[in-house]
């Protein structure tokens, strides 16, 4: 029996840092195989996928020498490593048959097209996956806010926050062992108890945009098809 997708069109935001698997920085060639391995599970049930890379991989590897340096200049290298983890998750996603592109907030016309709204959603109807890369291409910024900025701009059903952690604990699980995950919440809870999974901008656009997240865990073995296919998995954060 064909199984039938939750969502016609998706904006996955990918954390940068995991990419690192079990690494300290950079990315892991294994990890990032099977997270390919997983979108292409979601492509080939018919969804557009929309992603948004996070930095955190490459970044915080340089943020030492970065520490004392002007905010916006470290947050321009900050973009910029998103678009390095864009060129190898695009790489790694025409090895494994996908078609993928690569459209970049920051003009750098040699490696990447720059963002242009109307190409990528044609893009996205002919079945290519778009990697946004460069964040919102603005300092002042996450890679979070600009997952929700393009999620809007490409009129997604839904964004998926794809991370370490499974959902949306009380606390940061990886900090306290008696946090307890939420399987729902509202966004003005997720604002007003100042959850850390994601920063508030987002969770502010989502909310006034209307457009609900599902947070999950990308290391969870075909996670991300059970979110699609509606299934419970994660924690979904709504109006
Ligand atoms: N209440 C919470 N519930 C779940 N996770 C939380 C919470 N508070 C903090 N976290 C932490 O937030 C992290 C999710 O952020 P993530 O690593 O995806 O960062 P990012 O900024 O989106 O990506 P990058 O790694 O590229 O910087 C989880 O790994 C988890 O440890
Ligand atoms: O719109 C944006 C997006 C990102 N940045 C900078 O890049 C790093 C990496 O992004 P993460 O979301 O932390 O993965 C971020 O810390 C910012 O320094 C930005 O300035 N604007």
């Amino acid at each position: 029996m064909s199984q039938v997708p939750a969502y016609k069109r998706i904006l996955l935001k990918l954390s940068g840092e995991a990419l690192m698997g079990d690494d300290s920085y950079g990315i892991n060639r294994n990890t990032i195989e099977q997270i390919v391995a997983q979108i292409k599970d979601v492509v080939d049930l018919g969804v557009q996928v929309g992603i948004v890379i996070g930095g955190g991989n490459i970044f915080r590897g340089v943020a030492p020498a970065a520490s004392g340096m002007d905010r916006a200049t470290a947050d321009y290298m900050g973009m910029m490593a998103t678009v390095m983890n864009a060129l190898a998750l695009k790489d790694a996603m025409t090895k494994a048959g996908l078609v993928a592109r690569v459209q970049s907030a920051l003009t750098m016309q040699q490696i990447a097209e720059p963002y242009v709204r109307g190409k990528a959603m044609q893009y996205l109807e002919e079945g290519k996956v778009v990697i946004f890369a460069a964040g919102t291409g603005n300092p002042f910024f996450t890679t979070d806010t600009a997952a929700a900025l393009r999620g809007m701009e490409m009129n997604v059903d839904i964004m998926l926050k794809a991370t370490k952690v499974d959902g949306v604990y009380t606390d940061d699980p990886k900090k306290n062992p008696d946090a307890v995950r939420y399987q729902t919440l509202t966004f003005d809870e997720a604002i007003n108890r100042n959850l850390k999974v994601m920063d508030a901008t987002a969770f502010a656009l989502c909310r006034d945009q209307h457009l609900n997240i599902k947070v999950f865990s990308i290391f969870k073995q075909g996670a991300l098809a059970r979110v699609v296919l509606g299934e419970d998995e994660g924690t979904l954060v709504h109006c």
